[in-house]
């Protein structure tokens, strides 16, 4: 059976301290900002395709050696022409350069297509990772985290591997192979004119030394800024209704550009600074050209190498600062690639849920039964949020949790669904401690209608079917029915197939909780947790709610954080909370009788 729906309690905001039983704890961040480890992580998701990316290292091999054979048939044809006076070999040269040149563009083509395949495939595999993980972390996490956030990091940072994979990945590797060959060919040809051309090697470490030291470190913080504004604009996209009621939007906006302003001067330096390398490669370039040129030209005229030799190497020259120049441009791009990675990898290390014991059951049937054995539990060391809870809740039975603000109300519900687990003490279902049941099959045997209803983008048929997605289109309608949702259902344009937009906007609070206790009908669970709704809703609909959710209720073990006196009173049971603590326990009537703190919030009410 699925769940009926987990709605977003309002979780609160970031617990310094996790529970280690809530799982969210982080791992030490070893991997974070470490180079090597992030890149050996890219490597294993690339090594999935071993044998494409095989065949585009052999085409990244083949066309790095015929780059250096097309300007050594050059350089060779001019000797021979040169010794040998004109002859018609020209033509065999000619054909051999065009064939060089030819397969040269093949290989290219082909290691570029079967990159981005391999590429593409690794940042498919990367976003599903992700994805599922987000899934599985636990409930706490999500607490500390902004969604805007961690959507940067699902959609740009994966975006930032995938653009490098396809094509700078391929350009440093080719460019490593070429600086390689060149110099071995070089070396071969002429070490003196070699040991020349590598004056400017020296100064061009340097120059990249001194940006790439500016610019790394400036990349990464334009990605995180970059993460954080996406975190602003979700949540204030989210909060409009408030921003607006409160008259904030100058404010919102205010902040809005200050960490735009932000970025773009953080984007600013970076470029600006990266900008200084292609001219940096460029002015020495030319340098090595002038060294080659002019030395290159003594040598001859000594006798020392010939005329060919020369223009082998003004191409080579050429050629071995080129992966230069193409390993620079390309070093900012890998460096926030790697930093995008890094950020990807970050989430992937938190940890997820806690694993269910290898033990755990999954149960087919619950009869309801709910017990709390002395329940310890705080969301910091030390704290006391829930501080000895016990009580019985008996199959079918309606429990109400009263209390004020702050009580630990929503921290019981949140423990009975496990979402958080107890310091210390045991909650049972059915006589057994929930930990020693299969998280997903607990779950499943529990619905929820809170106050604030969370409905999908889709259809309300579709968001009535979320309780179970197996249910035919007259279950479907037959739980609407129970629900009291039918008949305003009905009198929509499109009726059950009307497209509703995320979050449920154009229908009214009333209308969402009619769905919500539709949806939690067709799960058909075992417990029931409800969250009154303290927003005022219209006496006719009030009324059709209460019936609907008396149907609901009806046989099902239910969990009501009450606010009204009238569900109070019908309660099997009521547990009075204060400051974490068990007050009172009993039916309305034995505990006005008492005459303790729940008498007190009675009269307090009906005065
Ligand atoms: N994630 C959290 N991290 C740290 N403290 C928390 C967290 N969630 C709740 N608390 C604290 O635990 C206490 C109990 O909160 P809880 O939400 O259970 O109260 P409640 O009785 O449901 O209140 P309300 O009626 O206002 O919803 C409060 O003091 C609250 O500040």
């Amino acid at each position: 059976m699925l769940k009926a729906f987990t709605e977003p309690f309002r979780y609160p905001r970031p617990a310094a301290t996790q529970q280690p039983s809530a799982g969210g704890g982080r791992r030490p961040a070893a991997k974070a900002k470490n180079w090597s480890g992030t890149l050996k992580r890219i490597w294993y998701y690339l090594a999935r395709r071993q044998f494409k990316l095989a065949l585009v290292l052999l085409m990244v091999l083949l066309s790095s050696g015929l780059a250096l054979l097309g300007p050594y048939l050059v350089g060779v044809a001019i000797d021979h022409f040169l010794e040998e006076g004109p002859s018609r070999l020209w033509i065999w040269f000619l054909a051999g350069l065009v064939v060089v040149y030819a397969l040269y563009s093949l290989t290219v083509w082909l290691q570029n297509v079967w990159m981005i395949e391999v590429a593409q495939e690794t940042v498919y595999r990367m976003r599903l990772d992700l994805f599922s993980h987000l899934h599985r972390l636990p409930i706490p996490f999500f607490g500390r985290r902004q969604q805007g956030e961690l959507m940067s990091r699902l959609i740009n940072d994966i975006e930032n591997v995938s653009s490098t994979l396809n094509s700078s990945a391929i350009q440093i590797f080719s460019s490593v192979l070429t600086l390689v060959g060149t110099v071995a060919v070089m070396l071969s040809l002429s070490p003196v004119l070699t040991l020349l051309t590598f004056t400017v090697v020296p100064l061009m470490a340097l120059g990249m030394r001194w940006i790439t030291r500016r610019t790394g470190p400036l990349f990464k913080e334009r990605q995180r800024r970059l993460g954080e504004l996406n975190g602003f604009v979700e949540e204030t996209l989210s909060g409009q209704r408030i921003i607006k009621a409160f008259s904030q939007e100058q404010r919102v906006i205010g902040e809005f550009s200050a960490r735009n302003d932000s970025i773009r001067l953080a984007g600013f330096w970076a470029q600006t600074i990266s900008g200084f390398i292609p001219k940096l490669m460029n002015g020495l370039n030319n340098l090595s050209f002038a060294i080659v040129a002019g030395f290159g030209g003594i040598l001859a005229i000594h006798g020392s190498i010939t005329v060919g030799v020369i223009i082998i190497f003004v191409e080579y020259a050429r050629q071995f600062t080129r992966p230069l120049n193409d390993l620079a441009n390309q070093w900012n791009t890998l460096l926030s690639a790697i930093a995008g990675a890094e950020r990807v990898f970050e989430v992937l290390d938190e940890d997820e849920e806690a694993r269910d014991e290898s033990a755990s059951v999954s149960l087919d049937r619950l009869e309801g039964e709910v017990r709390f054995h002395n329940v310890f539990f705080s969301y910091e060391e030390g704290g006391k949020t829930l501080d000895g809870i016990s009580f019985e809740a008996r199959p079918g039975e309606t429990i109400a949790l009263v209390g004020p603000t702050g009580a630990g109300k929503t921290t019981l519900i949140q423990l009975l669904s496990r979402f958080y687990d107890p310091v210390s003490g045991t909650i049972t279902m059915d006589g057994r401690d929930i930990t020693t049941i299969r998280r997903e099959n607990l779950r499943s045997h529990m619905a929820f209608v809170l106050q604030d209803t969370f409905l999908f983008a889709g259809t309300i048929r579709e968001n009535i079917r979320y309780g179970r997605l197996d249910a035919t289109d007259e279950e479907v309608e037959a739980a609407a029915r129970l629900a009291n949702a039918h008949s305003f259902i009905m009198r929509l344009p499109d009726g059950y197939e009307k497209k509703l937009e995320t979050g449920g906007s154009g229908i009214s609070q009333g209308q969402k909780q009619l769905l919500a206790i539709a949806r939690a009908m067709l799960a058909d669970p075992a417990i029931l947790i409800l969250d009154e709704a303290t927003s005022s809703i219209d006496t006719v609909t009030e009324i059709k709610i209460q019936e609907g959710l008396h149907r609901l209720m009806k046989g099902r073990t239910s969990f009501v954080i009450a606010h009204r006196l009238n569900t109070i009173r019908q309660a099997d049971r009521i547990l009075v909370l204060k400051e974490g603590r068990l007050l009172e326990q009993g039916s309305h009537e034995e505990l006005v009788a008492r005459g303790g703190f729940y008498a007190g919030l009675v009269k307090g009410q009906a005065s």
